[in-house]
């Protein structure tokens, strides 16, 4: 009994002798079934096995904070999956080292230039890319994800290497997106044998069978010169004497004081720590803004209601400025509620647990899996009423100021504890400027089809770590011509 007791689970689908819950999990949009399975089970913390991988699904709020945060120093590993990240280099990605020395020295570099009181320097890409994308959506408004997939890249990479990437066909978003590819192919634990088995890693790729083998080393290539390509450029251009004005100049520069490791060592962080700003930052963004714009589409009272706010602040003829923010809560608001009526990262990314513990009576041993379910903690009614809906009040007080003491969805969408997102700041920056420059501008309509109906979006979003709204159509026109004018117009920073 009192072994019973020890090694008591949490609740959970029974599944089968040895491949566990295999067939249980679904194939898509797991944050709503393990939400559901919380409600059935009445308990917050669900119990899955895969094949003999224990996995813990954290679903409220009060568990996420107990384990992710408050016993953070336990819950911050990170599963080394042998394809993603040792085959195909992906762990040269921080979000993806183990808990750790390293880990920290690359999140230490790459906080001293993303932290809340000197992520302004990068406004200024930030503004011009808004700005940009405000053009490329009249311009071609069919396709509104490769606008967006541009605006973010184009600012991260301008941020993290000085580089000013070309409006078509530009050699760095090139290598980069296709590194990334190889991460949506691997990046899901169980996509590969070789992650449940990993002596299978041994293989000689000419090995019949190895087939995952030759993709593997095709793709480390790719994954190797993202990291290393725009890397070397900064280095070239500091050895010619004519340092870009970037993160990573920055970083390599202030490496001259440090005397406590080897300089190639800190060279190698400096090259991953700004390698992984692409990745962690580009789809992101493009995911949240997407998400607003349907948003507007489905719920066109409150565009109507920020843009007055935006008319009632900003005279005609401008645009709004990150200054101007304390006196946009409505518009500050809409981000607030984009981030929580559809989370860019539902499952955020999930822990393994480095020591045996316990929670509630449950027994969690080293090793676990945990998931944040993220969903459902920005889907819970009890803090956030009628969650489906997109209700930028809910984080505002009855005079229409916000409010300090309702939920903010950053207790999720970006993760927990010591892995937190440290992109969130110029995240939010990012998301809530587009989402100003594009209220001050433009109208989001529903376009109509041959009969003159309006297309309804389908509302649907994709599965997978990273989830996207399903491509839709949107109708966009300048709110006046002042608002042409200004889209058309080059700013000081252009
Ligand atoms: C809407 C935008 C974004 C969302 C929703 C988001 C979400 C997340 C989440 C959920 C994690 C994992 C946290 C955890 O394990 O608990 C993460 C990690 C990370 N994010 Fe973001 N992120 C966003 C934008 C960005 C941007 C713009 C950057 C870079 C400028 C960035 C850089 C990173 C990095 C480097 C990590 C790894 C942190 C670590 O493992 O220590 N993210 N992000």
């Amino acid at each position: 009994y009192s072994k019973r007791q020890r090694f008591r689970l949490p609740p959970g689908p029974k599944g089968l002798p040895i491949i566990g819950n295999a067939f249980d999990i679904p194939v898509g949009h797991e944050w709503v079934t393990y939400a559901k399975w919380s409600c059935e089970y009445g308990s917050d913390i669900i119990y899955l096995n895969i094949a003999g991988q224990p996995i813990y699904v954290l679903n409220s709020v009060q568990a996420i904070n107990d384990l992710l945060e408050k016993r953070s120093s336990n819950y911050s590993d990170r599963m080394v999956m042998a394809m993603c990240h040792e085959i195909v280099g992906w762990g040269k990605n921080f979000a993806f080292m183990p808990y750790g020395d390293f880990w920290r020295e690359h999140r230490r570099m790459f906080h001293q230039h993303f932290h809340s009181d000197v992520v302004s320097k990068h406004h200024i890409h930030i503004l011009k890319q808004a700005k940009d994308l405000l053009g490329r959506i009249l311009a071609d408004p069919d396709n509104l994800t490769q606008h967006l997939r541009f605006m973010a890249g184009a600012s991260i990479l301008r941020v993290s290497y000085g580089i000013d990437i070309q409006p078509e066909n530009d050699h760095y978003v090139g290598i980069a997106e296709a590194a990334v590819h190889s991460l949506a192919l691997t990046g899901n634990v169980g996509s590969y044998l070789v992650d449940n088995f990993p002596i299978l890693k041994y293989l000689p790729s000419w090995a019949p069978g190895a087939q995952f083998k030759r993709d593997g080393m095709k793709w480390r290539e790719q994954v190797n010169r993202m990291f290393d390509e725009p890397f070397e450029l900064v280095k070239r251009l500091m050895a010619e004497g004519k340092p870009s004005d970037s993160v990573t100049a920055s970083l390599l520069a202030g490496l001259d004081e440090r005397k406590d490791k080897p300089r190639q060592e800190l060279e190698t962080a400096v090259k991953y720590a700004t390698g992984t700003s692409y990745v962690g930052g580009a789809d992101t963004t493009v995911s949240a803004v997407a998400t607003f714009v349907l948003a507007m589409l489905k719920f066109p009272n409150v565009q109507s209601t920020a843009q007055a706010e935006l008319d009632r602040v900003i005279d005609s003829g401008r645009l709004p400025t990150f200054e101007e923010r304390d006196s946009l809560p409505y518009v500050t608001a809409v981000m607030k509620e984009t981030l929580r009526w559809h989370q860019v990262t539902p499952l955020a990314v999930p822990r393994t647990v480095t020591a045996d513990d316990e929670y509630k009576g449950y027994y969690i041993p080293a090793g676990s899996l945990v998931i944040g379910n993220a969903w459902a903690v920005l889907h819970d009614e009890t803090r956030y009423p009628n969650p489906g809906s997109f209700d930028p009040t809910r984080f505002l007080t009855s005079d229409g100021q916000l409010n300090k003491s309702a939920p903010d969805p950053v207790e999720a969408c970006f993760g927990y504890g010591r892995r937190l997102c440290p992109g969130r700041h110029f995240a939010m920056d990012t998301i809530w400027l587009n989402i100003a420059f594009i209220l001050t501008t433009l109208d989001i309509a529903k376009p109509s089809d041959e009969m003159g109906q309006p297309i309804e979006p389908s509302g649907e979003f994709t599965s997978g770590t990273l989830s996207h709204p399903v491509p839709f159509k949107a109708s966009y026109k300048p709110r006046s011509k002042a608002a042409e004018v200004l889209i058309r117009e080059p700013m000081f920073y252009d």
